[in-house]
């Protein structure tokens, strides 16, 4: 595995504070680029819409909300059609690959490639890469056409199956310039952008004309600068059946606690929101916000004290929640998977012993704990209708940037306008909750306790601070 690319960013400054952190382009080191009309503008569906391109000047903003004499903040180069492409259609080799965990929407992207390329820009070439990234070098590769993936985007996980690890740079660079591969779409989430970046900065030092695009897929939401990742609606929506069921659970009997635990390795979105949407949860806790089990204000007592009032609790706990030192003894601090990335050992489980020996050794309470751990049904599921329609308009906005030259870009909404963005902005922090306005509302909606001590506030607050700069904010 290499670490991530070096590009030096492309900083464009006008007057009035303008400032554009734009995307790599073919021009930059292939300066003889012919480039030709867009074939859109002779396509009947297109041709008919106002206004259907992109100006090359448009630019979506960072930052929305601003201070009369704060900075107006970095802008992104706006995704979408360009007048003039850099491809001609019958020239373009496409190649799709889907790396990291599964996600809901993995095969409406392929399928939305696949039928735009077909479709918009009348490309005829579309190759499957199998199994992620080592599938460039190790596996199948399969044709893709408008005919086999006419209905992929009804079933969950990927048809191009998916893997971590096996990030081979130089292999993977070989295989795309000896298959003659000149459009790279990577779909995956923070690991697989990585990957793309490196893949990206091999193909510029070679030299080739490869445009290579990352399409932001997880359900986790760890990526930064865009508004949300795909898959992670359907994600919280599927949570909600486990809540539910852990709260029919709680409610059908004395003193029931449900405990849902629920994906989310460094970040506790899911968690989050799955708590707000459902009003029925009781406590949530997630990476970033520590809590202790015993003592005065902690976890325990207030379980015992909402139990006294409600009778019954629901608790949902994200997966990577914690991990502070209380509970190091249940973290398997060695371990990582084949990607790097931590391996934790079980947090619901573990919870779940920890307020059974609780109340069974103090005899105060008879309490009945459920468990439930629906862990890969949230993201095994197909998307639904809005991730549906947003895998959609990624897989578009990517092709009209490989085709318009763009490279080394992933693409995401910002402020809800879709944008190009440089991969080494969204390489190098991962999104995390921040205990901001929304964790407020949390605590507020269940009205449980922050658990938080002093410094653990100054941290929280520190955390933001850094977090907010991390996302270039
Ligand atoms: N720093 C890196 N450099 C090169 N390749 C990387 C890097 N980090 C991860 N990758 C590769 O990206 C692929 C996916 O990474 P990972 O398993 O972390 O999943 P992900 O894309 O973050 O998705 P998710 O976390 O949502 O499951 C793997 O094949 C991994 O080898
Ligand atoms: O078991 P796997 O496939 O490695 O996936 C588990 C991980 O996938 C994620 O959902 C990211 O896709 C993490 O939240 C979780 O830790
Ligand atoms: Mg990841």
């Amino acid at each position: 595995m290499c670490s991530e690319g070096k590009t030096t960013p492309k900083i464009v400054r006008g007057e009035g504070g303008y400032v554009l952190e734009d995307v790599p382009h073919l021009i930059d080191y292939l300066p003889d680029l012919p480039t030709y009309p867009n074939p859109l503008q002779d396509n009947p569906a297109y041709s008919v819409v106002n206004q259907y391109f992109v100006d090359v000047n448009d630019n979506v903003a960072q930052k929305i909300v601003v201070h009369k004499s704060s900075p107006r903040g970095m802008l992104f180069r706006r995704a979408g059609p360009h007048q003039r492409v850099c491809f001609e259609s019958d020239e373009v080799h496409a190649c799709i690959v889907t790396c990291g965990g599964l996600c809901p929407g993995l095969n409406t992207a392929i399928g939305e490639i696949v039928c735009g390329l077909y479709g918009m820009y009348v490309v005829r070439k579309v190759l499957g890469i199998e199994g992620g990234y080592r599938g460039f070098y190790s596996s199948n590769t399969t044709n893709l056409t408008q005919k086999s993936v006419n209905d992929i985007h009804k079933r969950g996980g990927t048809i191009l199956c998916t893997s971590r690890g096996g990030h081979d740079t130089l292999k993977i660079v070989d295989s795309i310039e000896d298959r003659g591969i000149n459009q790279v779409y990577i779909i995956g989430g923070d690991g697989t952008q990585k990957g793309a970046s490196v893949i990206f900065e091999e193909i510029q030092r070679r030299g080739l004309k490869v445009a290579v695009a990352g399409i932001p897929k997880m359900i986790d939401n760890d990526i930064v600068v865009i508004d949300q990742s795909s898959g992670f609606d359907t994600a919280v929506e599927e949570a909600q059946r486990a809540i539910n069921a852990a709260h029919v659970e709680a409610e059908s009997i004395e003193n029931g606690i449900g405990v849902v635990k629920l994906m989310g390795r460094y970040s506790g979105f899911i968690a989050m929101y799955a708590t707000l949407a459902s009003r029925d949860v009781d406590c949530c806790l997630i990476p970033g916000s520590p809590f202790r089990l015993e003592g005065k204000g902690e976890l325990l007592e207030f379980i015992e004290k909402r139990l006294k009032e409600n009778g019954h609790m629901v608790i949902v706990v994200a997966e990577g929640a914690g991990q502070d030192p209380t509970v190091e003894s249940m973290r398997s601090v060695d371990h990582q998977d084949a990607s790097g990335n931590k391996l934790l050992l079980d947090v619901g489980l573990w919870l779940s012993q920890k307020i059974t020996d609780h109340f069974t050794r103090n005899k105060k309470m008879h309490i009945n704990l459920k468990y439930i751990d629906p862990t890969y049904m949230i993201r095994a599921i197909p998307r639904n209708a809005s991730d549906n329609i947003y895998c959609t308009l990624l897989a578009h906005s990517a092709i009209h940037g490989a085709m318009a030259g763009y490279t080394g870009f992933t693409v995401g909404p910002v402020n809800g306008r879709h944008a190009y963005i440089p991969f080494h902005r969204i390489t190098g922090v991962q999104n995390v909750v921040v205990t901001d306005r929304m964790w407020a509302r949390l605590l507020s909606s269940t009205n449980q306790p922050s658990f938080l001590s002093s410094k653990d506030v100054e941290d929280a607050k520190k955390g933001a601070t850094d977090a907010a700069v991390g996302r270039g904010e």
